[in-house]
């Protein structure tokens, strides 16, 4: 058999597989624990509303009995039931509907605070393996397969077996010749159930990862408007989204045809086992083996016998579709946490001897190391610069610094204690990270400035802008300090963000410094308020500069001066200035080395 590949057995036994379940449900156990209370009561409507479909079934055939034999005393007495019947469907159909939605959102909403509170103990390295907009999709796409897995998917998983089991008793009751012979229809029923339910899980899962990739493409549309306006690939974005979307409509369309088909086919079964059973069931009654009313009891209970049968597989197609979306979400939750719980704000410690790496061993790939037993010392109070060509492995020396990244060997230590040993939000409360580009929240100025210290009063939030000088700035803004930033508010300058960063870093008044200078030049007038709003700020702080202009670090204390992960020369501007690759870097830069020359002979 051709058709049969190795994808497509590998696919059957997947289809047919629970061994996934047992990773869903192992996630999805405890937060159905937690609305128990919710199940039971659901599971005791199931089952009773089995008992009451059962019991219309019995309901009709005995009314047509009582009506035909004139017995009005029976009629009255079905009545009362027929009405409590009713009024049971009526109100088991509100509270079903109430109970179902609202623990269905409440397990969504756990699990959507969950996996984000997992998210951000996610380590770099992890959450760079990814793109942005897949992770967006988490959320946004396959977090709401929730309700055909634990809702009302399960609970028809559950209720089907059940109401088959409980019809087909029923029916054998009656005539068990008559049963035999509708169910004739049965392995038909289920065959082409399984075969349209692995057609529906196959679209279905290629319908979730092209959804996942619109996610993506948006996320790169926004992200990167201004590359897409300046490069001119607005037709050529369009294009590529028409052409996505265009496969999200044809993934749609054929799952409705696969749908359709299902269906009618599924209602074409119901319906010839309902005529064959009508008929067969009417010889039967002109041979007086059943009543009327029995006959329609049988056929109202070969209706509920059939419909689970050929709905079972759609069922379970459905439910697998979903399960390929929670598995993304299991594989997010199996990744290790870096901690236990999320980091939250430490108290400043201080620092006596400074950071020292020994001997580290990183590299990003197994396969190409950056750093191979690279050791140097930051003395505590002392400013120092990295310098050396792109690529050196400077910005990865400060995502070690913050244990964004660990290293593979060696240490790195602040004031004698390993890094990697200490609680990572106490290291991070000891650093000031000012980045070339601040990233600016949605929120105003001031919400924007106390994220470095949540507690600090207006007048210190107003001092370090001061000292940032960008108070002035603040206050040319239309509402001052209540000024909306981020997307929808003002955009700031390069500059200005920067000084928004230096504003941050001084209220959080911590003991340790990583300054990553802008690459971008600035105006001579903007340059002069940054230098000195970071000549407040490095006062009496371990600084660490990165410098792409060579001109801000000839005061440092120490220049290390990196090529490829290795330290290549370390010393002062004065014993550098005259050899090796600083040297080179000096020439290479024009500007800086006019400017050298200027202050050395001054
Ligand atoms: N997240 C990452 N995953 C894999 N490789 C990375 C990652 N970040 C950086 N690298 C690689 O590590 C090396 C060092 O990069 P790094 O950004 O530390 O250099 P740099 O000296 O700061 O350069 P620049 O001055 O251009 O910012 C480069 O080869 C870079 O491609």
């Amino acid at each position: 058999m051709n058709w049969l590949t190795v994808e497509r057995k590998e696919e059957i036994r997947q289809y047919l597989s629970v061994k996934n379940f047992k990773k869903i449900f192992r996630l999805l156990a405890p937060y159905v624990w937690r609305y128990k209370m919710s199940y039971l009561a659901m599971i005791v409507m199931l089952l009773i509303g089995i008992g009451v479909t059962l019991a219309f079934a019995w309901f009709m055939g005995n009314v047509i009995d009582a009506a035909i034999n004139g017995n009005f005393e029976r009629l009255r007495f079905l009545l009362i039931i027929g009405l409590l019947l009713v009024i049971y469907q009526i109100v088991s159909n509100f509270v079903w509907t109430y109970v179902e939605t609202t623990s269905m959102n409440n397990i969504k909403k756990d699990l959507n605070q969950d996996l984000y509170a997992h998210i951000l103990t996610l380590s770099s390295s992890d959450l760079n393996k990814d793109h942005s907009g897949k992770w967006m999709s988490h959320f946004t796409n396959d977090i709401h397969s929730v309700n055909a897995v634990v809702g009302s998917g399960l609970l028809n998983l559950i209720r089907f077996p059940i109401m088959i089991t409980a019809a087909l008793i029923y029916l054998m009751s009656i005539s068990w010749k008559l049963s035999l012979i509708s169910l004739s229809v049965a392995p038909l029923a289920i065959v082409a159930g399984a075969v349209f339910g692995l057609l529906l899980k196959r679209n279905g899962t290629i319908i979730h990862e092209t959804i996942s990739e619109l996610t993506k493409k948006l996320n790169d549309t926004f992200h990167g408007m201004t590359v897409i306006k300046s490069f001119t690939l607005e037709n050529l974005f369009h294009n590529q989204y028409r052409k996505q979307t265009e496969d999200l409509y044809r993934l749609e369309l054929k799952e409705a045809k696969i749908q359709g088909t299902f269906y009618a086919g599924g209602q074409a079964v119901a319906s010839l086992t309902f005529l064959a059973s009508l008929l067969m069931g009417a010889f039967f009654v002109s041979q007086g083996s059943i009543t009327a009313g029995m006959l329609l009891t049988f056929v109202n209970l070969v209706n509920l016998l059939v419909s689970p049968l050929t709905g079972f597989a759609g069922q379970w197609a459905g439910y697998q579709r979903s399960m390929t979306a929670l598995e993304r979400v299991v594989k997010v939750f199996d990744q290790t946490k870096t901690a236990e719980e999320l980091p939250f704000r430490k108290d400043v410690i201080q620092i006596s001897q400074g950071i020292d790496v020994k001997n580290i061993h990183f590299s990003y790939q197994e396969y190409s190391p950056l750093f191979q037993d690279l050791s140097f010392k930051l003395p505590a109070g002392q400013v120092t610069a990295f310098v050396g060509p792109s690529g050196a492995g400077k910005s990865t020396l400060f995502q070690l610094i913050m244990r964004f990244y660990e290293v593979n060997d060696g240490s790195i230590e602040l004031d004698g204690k390993p890094i990697n040993e200490m609680d990572v939000a106490v290291l991070r409360s000891a650093i000031s990270y000012v980045p070339q580009d601040t990233f600016l929240f949605s929120g105003s100025v001031e919400e924007n400035l106390k994220i470095a210290a949540p507690n600090a009063t207006f007048e210190k939030m107003v001092q370090a802008a001061r000292d940032a000088n960008i108070h002035e700035f603040i206050m040319s803004l239309p509402e001052g300090y209540q000024t909306e930033l981020g997307e929808r508010g003002v955009r700031l300058s390069g500059g200005q963000r920067q000084r928004i960063a230096i504003a941050r870093a001084l209220l959080k008044d911590a003991p340790i410094l990583l300054l990553d200078e802008a690459t971008s030049a600035l105006d001579s007038e903007t340059e002069m308020l940054v230098k000195s709003a970071l000549q407040r700020l490095m006062k009496g702080r371990t600084t660490i500069i990165i410098a792409h202009r060579l001109s801000t670090i000839q005061h440092a204390d120490q220049i290390l001066v990196f090529k490829e992960g290795q330290l290549v020369q370390a010393g002062t501007h004065a014993e550098l200035k005259r050899e090796g690759l600083y040297k080179e870097l000096i020439q290479a830069d024009q500007f800086t080395q006019r400017s050298i020359q200027r202050q050395d002979v001054i």
